[in-house]
């Protein structure tokens, strides 16, 4: 049964001596949703992993799974791909993939067989019987996805499972990280490929020095931000745009002007304003992408 609470990190804050890696970070991935996590270097991802595993502990705040704390025994029924990677060089991918079942608490035959299935799926047949320090990163990073899932887990926790990877094996990842949040598992991984996300998330929190300062699907995100209009009018000269009450000139190159527009600014006096100069080649409204509005988070953070 997939219950109705999942993972939730409330309010938890961590300071290391003087620098504070984490304030009041606050967020929840629910059963069945692919959670992306983002944020730039030193924002307070892995810490946040970290501490959801309780590899690291808090100094406040809580984590629960399923509406109850995490003890020892929850944490046993968790997949966690750690960004240091924690394979062992010199075992065999098999034996290796065996023995963290067993450690996850399956029995010999049941970890034999799990451990079997994830190398056919995920590319490994022909390195099964190598040892991980022999394997190209990428192929070590597949053994670290088939760890994190070997015995199963209730919930998914990865940090940055896609580094590295070349296009088949993000292929793969993204197929196995849809299949494992269908079943009704919250997965929740950290990227800085921001395009991977927003393809492949049903949620994403932008992290920024430590806290949440976005969290929501890419679609909410991407329409509460202000949309932009892409003018392509050769004649016009630089700055034709500047006095347009209301707009923004995000950019200005080759008769091509890029203009953040709040959606109450009537964008036909803008065309008008465009056709005043010349000719109007292109004349269109997008929404930011998710790597433009993260940008945007960013700079207004600092
Ligand atoms: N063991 C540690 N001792 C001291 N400071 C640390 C330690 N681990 C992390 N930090 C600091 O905590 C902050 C958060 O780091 P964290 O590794 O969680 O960020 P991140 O978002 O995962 O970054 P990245 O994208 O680079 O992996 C940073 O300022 C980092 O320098």
């Amino acid at each position: 049964m997939v219950p109705e609470a999942g993972l939730e990190i409330d309010h938890v804050s961590k300071r290391y001596g003087d620098v504070v890696a984490l304030s009041d970070m606050t967020f929840e991935v629910r059963p069945g949703e692919l959670f992306g996590f983002v944020g730039s270097n030193g924002a307070g991802k892995t810490t946040t992993m970290r501490i959801a595993l309780g590899v690291l502990e808090a100094d406040s705040g809580a984590v629960r799974w399923a509406g109850e704390p995490i003890t020892l025994s929850t944490r046993r029924r968790f997949g966690y791909m750690p960004e240091e990677r924690g394979l062992y060089p010199k075992m065999k991918v098999l034996d290796q993939l065996v023995y963290l079942a067993k450690l996850h608490g399956l029995p010999s035959n049941g970890a034999h067989r799990a451990a079997d299935d994830w190398i056919v799926r995920l590319g490994l047949r022909e390195r099964r019987l190598d040892e991980v320090q022999k394997l190209s990163l990428g192929n070590q990073q597949r053994v670290q996805l088939a760890a994190a899932l070997v015995h199963n887990p209730e919930v998914l926790v990865l940090d940055e499972p896609f580094s590295g990877l070349d296009p088949v094996a993000v292929d793969v990842m993204s197929q196995v990280l849809r299949e494992k949040a269908a079943e009704g598992i919250p997965v929740v991984f950290s990227s800085h490929q921001l395009d991977l996300v927003q393809r492949l998330c049903d949620r994403v929190g932008i992290v920024n020095k430590g806290s949440m300062v976005a969290c929501d699907t890419v679609d909410a995100l991407r329409s509460s931000a202000a949309s932009e209009l892409v003018v392509h009018a050769p004649k016009a000269p630089t700055g034709w745009a500047a006095g347009i009450p209301g707009v923004e000139v995000v950019s200005e190159q080759d008769g091509r002007t890029t203009l953040r527009v709040p959606d109450d600014v009537d964008d036909q006096q803008i065309l008008q304003t465009a056709l005043d100069t010349g000719p109007v080649h292109e004349f269109s409204r997008h929404r930011p992408s998710l790597a433009e509005l993260y940008r945007n988070v960013v700079k207004e953070g600092q």
